[in-house]
C-alpha cells in the first residue's frame, strides 16, 4: 500500500475554515492536558475528564448526524415518482440488466438441454458473479445476500457469491477525495496530514484510505462512497420492484410478497449508505461486546464523518482467512476463531445484536492477538422471543426431537402459523439420523445450516426474508477454523456458551429447555453421547438451580430419579444375588420354585430395574475406567451438599426410597402364596 503524504497544516486552520471555536477532537481519544492545570483528586479528574469526552462525543457524533441529515432514505413512492417520468434511462438500464441476466439464464438453460447442469455448476456460478459485478452495486448487495441463504442458493454458489466481498472495481481518487472536501466542508489536508494515493480496499458501496489525521496524528481508515450511488441503487431498486410486483400478479408458485421482499433488502441497502448510522452501529456494538479484552471495535472519529464519509480507527491486523500471516506472527487461527464464537453466540443470543455481514474481510487478526470486528453497515437483531428459541432449538437438536425442531421454526419466524410443520418433520430425522449418527458435536455446522435451509426449501414452506442467515457468522467461523484444522468443531466449541446460558439464565423458557435437555419424559437422560459439556463446570450451577427457588419441576424429577436408580440398584442387585442361590435353597428359604425373582413384579418391570441398574454401573465404569476421569469433578457436590437446602433434598429422596421399599416389602410379605401350594383342589 502506498501513502502518499499530501500537506501538513496547522490545526488552528482547521477551525477557521470550518468556523469552528476550538480544534475538533477525535471521539474517545483522551486529549493530552497537563494534569495540573486539571486540579482535584486522580478519581475527580478522571470522571470530570471522562464526563466532557463524553459530552464532547456527544456534541461531535450529533454535528455528524447533522451533516448527514439529507442522507437518502428509501421510499418506493418516491423512486416512482422519479424514474417514472424518465422512460429512456429506464429502458437503457434495464436493456443492460435483461441482456447480463438473460444471457447467464441462457446458458443454464443450455445446460440443462444437454444434461450438464452438475458438470458446469461452478463455471455458471462463476458466470453469476462476474454478471453481478459487471452490474453494479446493487447486484453485488444482491449476490451478497443470496451468498448468505442456503435455502436459497446451491452451496457452489454461495462459495463464489462469497466472494463478491472483495476487490471490487474503484472508482477515481479525485473522486473520492472531492467527495471528503465537500462533505467534511474543509480542504483535504486539513483533515488529514496524510492519506495513501489509491484506496487500500474497494467494496460494494465505497472504497477505503489510510490516512493520518492532521489534528492527533492518528491513523485513521477513510471509507468514501461511491460516487452517483444513490441514483444507480434508486433506479435498480425501481426496475427491480416492478419485476416483483409482476411475479407476485402472474407468478401462482411464489407464494412470498415478493414486492415486500424487494422493499425490505431495499432499505436495508439505502441504510448501509447512511455512514453516520453506521458509526452509530460501531458504537453501539462496542458498548456491548468490546468488555472483552480479545476483541476489536475502531472508535469512530465523529468530527470527520458525514453520511457518505467515515472516519474510525485504523485496525492493523490480519485478514482471518490468510492463515500463514497470522501464524507468522506467532497468533493461532483457532484462538482467535474461538474468540469470533464467542462473541457471535453472544451477539445472537444475548443482546440479539449482530453483525450481519461477518465475511472474513471484515474480521481481522491483530498483532496482539485480538479479533477485530470491521463494517457495521448491516446489523440485524433477534428478538428475545427467537433468542430462546434458537438455543431452544440447539436442546432439540441434541435431544433429536424432530417434532420439536419443526415446531421451533414458527418461534424463530421462518415460518408463519399457518404453514403445516409435520411434512419436515420427517426429513428432519432423515438427515440428523444420518447426520448424527455419531455425536453433536462432531456435526460440522454448515452441514446443519445447508441441510436445513435443503429442508425448509424442499416443504412447502413460506419463508419469511431472513431464515438461517442470523446463523452466518458461526458458519463463517467454521470455514476459517476447518481451513486451519479441518477436525475442528463448531458445536462442541459453542457447547460451554449454551450450557452455562442453560444453567445460569432465569428465563423460564431456557429453564425448561434445561430439563428437556436433562430429561426425557421424565427420565433422566442417561445415555447421552454428548462428551462436550464439562461435568466439572456444569456440575455446581446443575445444583445451585435444582436446590434454588425455581428449581421444583427439576426437583421433583430428580428425587424420582434418585429413587429409581436407588431401587434399580438394591433390588436389582437382590435378583442378581438370588439367581446366585442354589435352586434348593432358593425353595427352602425363600419357598418359591423356578422363580427368576424373589420380588413380586413382572418380567418387564424386572428387565426394566436390570437395564437401569446396568446402565448406571456402565457410567460408573466408563467413568472410572476412562483416562481423564478426575474425582474432582465431584467436589462441588460435596460442597453443595452441605446446604440445607440440599439435606432437605436428601431427605425427600431418602424418604422416597424408604417408601419405595418399603411399599416392595409389603408387597412381598403379601404376596399370594405360591401356586404350588395353593389350594388347588
Ligand atoms: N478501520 C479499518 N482499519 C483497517 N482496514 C479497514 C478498516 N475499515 C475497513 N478496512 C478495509 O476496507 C475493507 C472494506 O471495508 P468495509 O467492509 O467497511 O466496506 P463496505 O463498503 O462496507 O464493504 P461491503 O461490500 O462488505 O459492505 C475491509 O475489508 C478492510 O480491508
Amino acid at each position: 500500500m502506498s501513502t502518499a503524504a499530501i500537506s501538513v497544516v496547522d490545526p488552528a486552520s482547521w477551525g477557521q475554515r470550518t468556523g469552528r471555536r476550538r480544534p475538533p477532537r477525535a471521539a474517545l481519544v483522551e486529549a493530552a492536558k497537563p494534569r495540573s492545570l486539571r486540579g482535584g483528586s486522580e478519581e475527580e479528574v478522571r470522571l470530570r475528564d471522562s464526563f466532557r469526552d463524553r459530552a464532547d462525543d456527544m456534541q461531535a457524533e450529533a454535528a455528524a448526524m447533522a451533516r448527514a441529515a439529507d442522507a437518502s432514505v428509501y421510499s418506493a413512492e418516491l423512486l416512482s415518482t422519479t424514474y417514472g417520468s424518465r422512460p429512456i434511462k429506464v429502458a437503457q438500464r434495464a436493456l443492460e440488466i435483461f441482456a447480463g441476466l438473460g444471457s447467464f439464464a441462457f446458458s443454464l438453460w443450455l445446460d440443462q438441454l444437454q444434461g450438464r447442469l452438475d458438470q458446469n455448476q461452478r463455471r455458471r456460478a462463476a458466470n453469476l458473479r462476474n454478471t453481478f459485478t459487471r452490474l453494479g452495486p446493487t447486484f453485488v448487495k444482491i449476490g451478497q445476500g443470496l451468498s448468505t441463504r442456503p435455502d436459497l442458493c446451491p452451496p457452489l454458489y454461495i462459495e463464489e457469491l462469497s466472494q463478491l466481498q472483495d476487490a471490487l472495481p474503484t472508482f477515481p481518487d479525485e473522486q473520492a477525495f472531492s467527495c471528503i472536501e465537500r462533505e467534511l466542508g474543509g480542504s483535504l489536508d486539513s483533515v488529514y496530514s496524510s492519506i495513501s494515493a489509491s484506496p487500500i480496499a474497494a467494496a460494494s458501496l465505497g472504497q477505503v484510505y489510510k490516512a493520518r489525521l492532521n489534528y492527533s496524528g492518528q491513523v485513521v481508515a477513510v471509507k468514501v462512497q461511491r460516487p452517483g450511488i444513490e441514483e444507480a441503487i434508486g433506479l435498480d431498486f425501481y426496475l427491480i420492484r416492478g419485476v416483483g410486483f409482476l411475479i407476485n400478479k402472474y407468478v401462482d408458485i411464489v407464494t412470498s410478497d415478493v414486492v415486500a421482499l424487494v422493499d425490505e433488502f431495499a432499505r436495508r441497502v439505502y441504510q448501509e449508505l447512511n455512514y453516520v448510522q453506521e458509526g452509530q452501529n460501531a458504537r453501539r456494538f462496542k458498548k456491548l461486546y468490546a468488555d472483552k479484552t480479545d476483541v476489536l471495535v475502531p472508535d469512530i472519529f465523529w468530527d470527520y464523518t458525514s453520511g457518505k464519509v467515515l472516519t474510525m480507527e485504523w485496525v492493523e491486523g490480519v485478514k482471518l482467512n490468510e492463515q500463514e500471516a497470522i501464524e507468522r506472527q506467532g497468533l493461532k487461527v483457532l484462538d482467535l476463531v474461538n474468540t469470533g464464537i464467542q462473541c457471535s453466540l453472544r451477539q445472537l443470543l444475548e443482546y440479539g445484536y449482530f453483525h450481519a455481514d461477518p465475511h472474513p474481510g471484515n474480521l481481522l487478526a491483530t498483532p496482539d492477538g485480538k479479533l477485530a470486528f470491521l463494517d457495521f453497515g448491516m446489523m440485524s437483531e433477534t428478538p428475545e422471543q427467537a433468542r430462546s428459541a434458537i438455543i431452544g432449538h440447539v436442546v432439540h437438536m441434541v435431544n433429536r426431537d424432530y417434532e420439536a425442531m419443526a415446531r421451533d421454526y414458527y418461534a424463530l419466524d421462518f415460518l408463519s402459523p399457518d404453514v403445516d410443520v409435520t411434512p419436515i418433520v420427517p426429513a428432519l430425522r432423515n438427515f440428523f439420523d444420518d447426520a448424527l449418527n455419531s455425536t453433536v458435536s462432531e456435526l460440522n455446522f454448515k452441514t446443519i445450516v445447508d441441510g436445513l435451509g435443503a429442508i425448509v426449501v424442499s416443504g412447502e414452506t413460506n419463508l419469511s426474508l431472513c431464515p438461517v442467515s442470523s446463523d452466518k457468522s458461526l458458519t463463517v467461523l467454521e470455514g476459517l477454523a476447518l481451513y486451519a484444522d479441518p477436525n475442528f468443531k463448531v458445536l462442541a466449541a459453542s457447547y460451554p456458551y449454551f450450557a452455562k446460558r442453560l444453567l445460569t439464565d432465569p428465563n423460564p423458557y431456557l429453564r425448561d429447555a434445561l430439563i428437556e435437555l436433562l430429561f426425557k419424559d421424565g427420565r433422566f437422560r442417561h445415555g447421552r453421547k454428548d462428551r462436550d459439556f464439562n461435568a466439572k463446570d456444569a456440575l455446581q450451577p446443575v445444583l445451585k438451580l435444582l436446590l434454588g427457588p425455581d428449581g421444583e419441576v427439576l426437583r421433583v424429577l430428580v428425587i424420582k430419579e434418585a429413587i429409581q436408580v436407588t431401587e434399580a440398584i438394591v433390588v436389582g442387585s437382590a435378583i442378581e444375588s438370588y439367581k446366585l442361590v442354589p435352586d434348593v435353597i432358593r425353595t427352602l428359604v425363600f419357598n418359591i420354585n423356578g422363580a427368576t425373582s424373589p420380588f413380586v413384579m413382572n418380567s418387564a418391570e424386572q428387565e426394566s430395574i436390570m437395564e437401569l441398574r446396568a446402565q448406571v454401573f456402565r457410567i460408573w465404569e466408563l467413568l472410572r475406567s476412562s483416562d481423564n476421569f478426575d474425582p474432582t469433578i465431584f467436589q462441588p457436590i460435596l460442597q453443595v451438599l452441605q446446604e440445607p437446602e440440599a439435606r432437605q433434598l436428601g431427605g425427600r429422596v431418602a424418604g422416597g426410597i424408604t417408601q419405595r421399599l418399603a411399599a416392595r416389602l409389603l408387597q412381598q410379605v403379601l404376596r399370594d402364596p405360591p401356586a404350588a401350594t395353593s389350594p388347588t383342589l
